[in-house]
């Protein structure tokens, strides 16, 4: 990258004195977008992309038992790759009271909140950043976020996370782990296997929940909150706050440019499959390409929490899938830390990291 004075010093500011663009927008009153942030026009969202007409499933789950949801939850994972699930039983103030806690933790003093900064965090178990991978983009995503990860079987796992959010943060883990427990299940009964000791690692190893924050935008039409990607793991559960103008859209169809908007609906979750198990199922299900586009009138919150194998895991398809149907293995057997570096080491880049081991 050949960057100019003025980048410099905004990535300055913004990654080396850990002030992430919550800094930033605190500290000027910006009226144009710094340029660190100038998306190229390729990548930058436009409304002509937008599918209409194709909404987002919405499956009520207030009974699991009923086939329909089953069957529902199955379409969607294996059509959009995403869905929304409403009546699940988690009452909207409790979803308010994790928002609102993200929202005081962005609101802390800066000097607060770089105690948390990755690399010199005050926390083992929870980091702030900037972006998504800014040391090596070359253009930055308008978006810090805190990391949580779950680690129930340590006791004093949340033991330094921020006060102003620990207590809720425990609490949306504690009540998100079934709801994820049971779409896993769904979607792996669907493929003629059941959740025991011998995959229990790789489908739900590991939670972590990300606090997103999107500050207020300048110039949105240039910028991106967070780049197009899928996600790695198995799961993701999250929460978008109601009444924020457009922001999550779902990518159509795997081979054209039309997105679909994902409307916050109040005390929905939003559901996605991600790579992990579209490999399990051999391209049954579709792990979904998805970004969040920014806006100038209001900052956004969101609460997603990742649910995904532990690091050890060997994830290829399952033989389950591959036997009953004669079929050939899609994808080649990697060790998950080795999926993981290669999303990490780059910037976000829609699904190259499943394109990587894709069999010819
Ligand atoms: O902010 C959102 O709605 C989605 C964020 C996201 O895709 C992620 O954190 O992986
Ligand atoms: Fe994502």
């Amino acid at each position: 990258m050949s960057l100019t004075t003025d980048e410099i010093e905004v990535r300055d500011f913004v990654v080396n004195q850990k002030n992430g663009v919550k800094g930033l927008v605190d500290f000027l009153t910006l009226t144009t977008l710094p340029s660190p942030y100038i998306q190229p026009p390729q990548e930058r969202f436009t409304s002509d992309k937008i599918l209409l007409g194709s909404p987002v499933p919405v499956i009520d789950v207030s009974n699991w038992n009923e086939p329909h949801v089953a069957r529902e939850i199955c379409h969607a994972a294996s059509k959009l790759g995403l869905f929304q699930i409403v009546n699940h039983g988690i009452a909207p103030a409790e979803f308010k009271g994790v928002i609102a806690a993200a929202r005081g933790f962005f609101e802390l003093p800066a000097e607060e909140r770089r105690r948390y900064w990755r690399g010199s965090s005050v926390s083992e178990t929870a980091w702030l950043t900037t972006s998504f991978n800014p040391c090596i983009e070359s253009v930055l995503e308008w978006r810090d976020f805190l990391k949580f990860e779950y680690l129930p079987q340590r006791h004093d796992f949340a033991a330094t996370w921020p006060s102003v959010c620990k207590e809720q943060v425990i609490d949306h883990f504690k009540r998100i782990k079934p709801i994820t427990e049971r779409i896993l299940n769904i979607l792996i009964n669907n493929l003629n296997t059941i959740i025991d000791e011998s995959n229990k690692e790789t489908l739900m190893g590991t939670m972590r929940m990300n606090f997103n924050y999107y500050p207020k935008c300048p110039e949105p039409s240039l910028a991106i909150g967070t780049g197009r990607h899928s996600d790695i793991n198995t799961l993701t559960l999250l929460l978008q706050e109601d009444g924020v103008l457009s922001s999550l859209y779902a990518r159509a169809t795997e081979d054209g440019d039309k997105w679909i908007h994902v409307p916050p609906i109040p005390g929905a979750i939003v559901v996605n499959i991600g790579d992990v198990l579209q490999i399990l199922s051999n391209d049954r299900y579709r792990s979904v390409e998805h970004c969040v586009v920014v806006n100038k009138y209001c900052s956004r919150v969101s609460i997603p929490v990742f649910c995904g194998p532990v690091h050890d895991s060997v994830i290829e398809p399952l033989p389950e899938v591959l036997d009953k149907n004669n079929e050939m293995a899609r994808y080649r057997k990697i060790v998950y830390s080795d999926y993981l570096k290669f999303f990490f080491g780059r910037p976000h880049d829609g699904k190259k990291t499943i394109e990587s081991i894709k069999l010819p």
